[in-house]
């Protein structure tokens, strides 16, 4: 087994925890020629696409990879700010704040970093640099709140593939969703509560969540009823009633039927019913990225008001929100059981250290 380099095993020193954010990825560039590659690994993960190898490689490599790339780049184009990547942005300032959160909790002493999917930095890169920063015990937490196979399902299998390289296993507790955590439930009522203080209420709220193909409902995996979940307590908290709000899926790729109804349906119909003021908010985003900001911010707009709909508001993801990060840094501490203060097996190891150097 060709092992990666790592640290030389140490008798004297404590263990320390790392916290490892995983969030999908981006492109370096609005460009076709940076979108190829990015869109080459991300669509060769059979986690996301579950159609025979031998006929998506043909797909794959001889239709979309020639044609994606340029429409992609144009709609990155349309989001990209002078900060680069608003999804790899807002995961650059999340991580800083979790950190700094996790240090005025008296967690000064975690190692907190981010990593993609797919892209960079890689989650093997980020692992082996938290490793060579002496982390042996990691909390692995996916920025997707509902859990799906094709996000934090493949995120986690990353993780454990880069484990498989290490001859040093190190502890791994992994989160898998927290699509009903009350903290990141309060953290988005509170947002859209306080757009609502300033502007008033819409006539209808919709909840726009990533799509994935229908089938994979049927094959196990939870991720509609987690995301109907989140929709149920999201409006509890907002004291909606059913006629208040409407659950949606979005970004459908391919001819396959994915998760219904469809976000675009629901901005065509409410629409053509002339609805006064729509507000559509996306909480299966921890960040905005290009599903947020030109699918449903830009082109979701366009069609709600091209087919004879009144105001359109998009509100952002939890972003920065300090609720947010809350959310996340409480996420984590529930974690950390056992796993903080000075690790007993090290500290009675190097005493004994100690205790032979005296003795010689
Ligand atoms: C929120 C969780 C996500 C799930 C579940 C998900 C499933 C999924 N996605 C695709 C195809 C594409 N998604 C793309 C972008 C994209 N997807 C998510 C999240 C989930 N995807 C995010 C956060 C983003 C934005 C990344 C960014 O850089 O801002 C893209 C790339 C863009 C494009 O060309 O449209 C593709 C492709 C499938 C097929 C799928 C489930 C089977
Ligand atoms: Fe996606
Ligand atoms: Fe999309």
């Amino acid at each position: 087994m060709p092992y990666l380099a790592e640290p030389e095993f140490r008798h004297d020193e404590n263990a320390r925890t790392g916290v490892l954010l995983i969030n999908l990825g981006t492109p370096d560039a609005p460009t076709a020629k940076a979108l190829r590659p990015y869109l080459k690994e991300f669509l060769s993960d059979a986690r996301v696409i579950e159609i025979p190898r031998a006929l998506w490689w043909f797909v794959l490599n001889g239709i979309i990879l020639n044609v994606r790339p340029k429409k992609s780049a144009e709609k990155y184009a349309a989001v990209w700010s002078a900060e680069g990547s608003p999804l790899l942005a807002h995961t650059q300032k999340q991580t800083k704040l979790l950190k700094s959160l996790l240090g005025e909790r008296g967690h000064g002493d975690l190692v907190v970093d981010f990593a993609m999917r797919y892209g960079n930095p890689s989650i093997e890169g980020v692992i082996r640099k938290m490793r060579a920063q002496g982390v042996d015990r990691f909390v692995v937490l996916p920025l997707y709140p509902q859990y799906a196979a094709s996000s934090s399902g493949t995120a986690l299998d990353q993780v454990f593939r880069t484990l498989m390289k290490l001859r040093n296993m190190p502890e791994v507790r992994t989160v898998r969703h927290f699509h009903d955590h009350p903290g990141y439930i309060a953290a988005l009522a509170g947002q859209i509560r306080a757009h609502w203080q300033t502007h008033g209420r819409p006539e209808k709220l919709v909840m726009s969540f990533h799509g994935v193909p229908r089938f994979t409902l049927a094959k196990g995996d939870p991720y509609h009823c987690e995301c109907q979940a989140t929709g149920r307590l999201l409006a509890e908290a907002l004291g909606l009633s059913k006629d208040d709000y409407i659950v949606g899926f979005q970004s459908r790729f391919g001819r396959a039927e994915w998760l219904k109804p469809y976000a675009v349906d629901i901005f065509r119909e409410l629409g053509r019913a002339k609805t006064r003021r729509i507000d559509v908010v996306c909480p299966g985003f921890m960040s905005d990225c290009l599903e947020t900001l030109e699918e449903i911010a830009i082109e979701g707009k366009e069609i709600f008001l091209t087919a004879g709909g009144g105001e359109y508001r998009y509100l952002p993801c939890l972003n920065e929100s300090p609720a947010g990060i809350a959310a996340l840094a409480d996420i984590v501490e529930a974690q950390l059981g056992g796993w903080t203060g000075d690790n007993p097996d090290v500290s009675a190891r190097s005493a004994r250290a100690r205790a032979l150097g005296a003795s010689r």
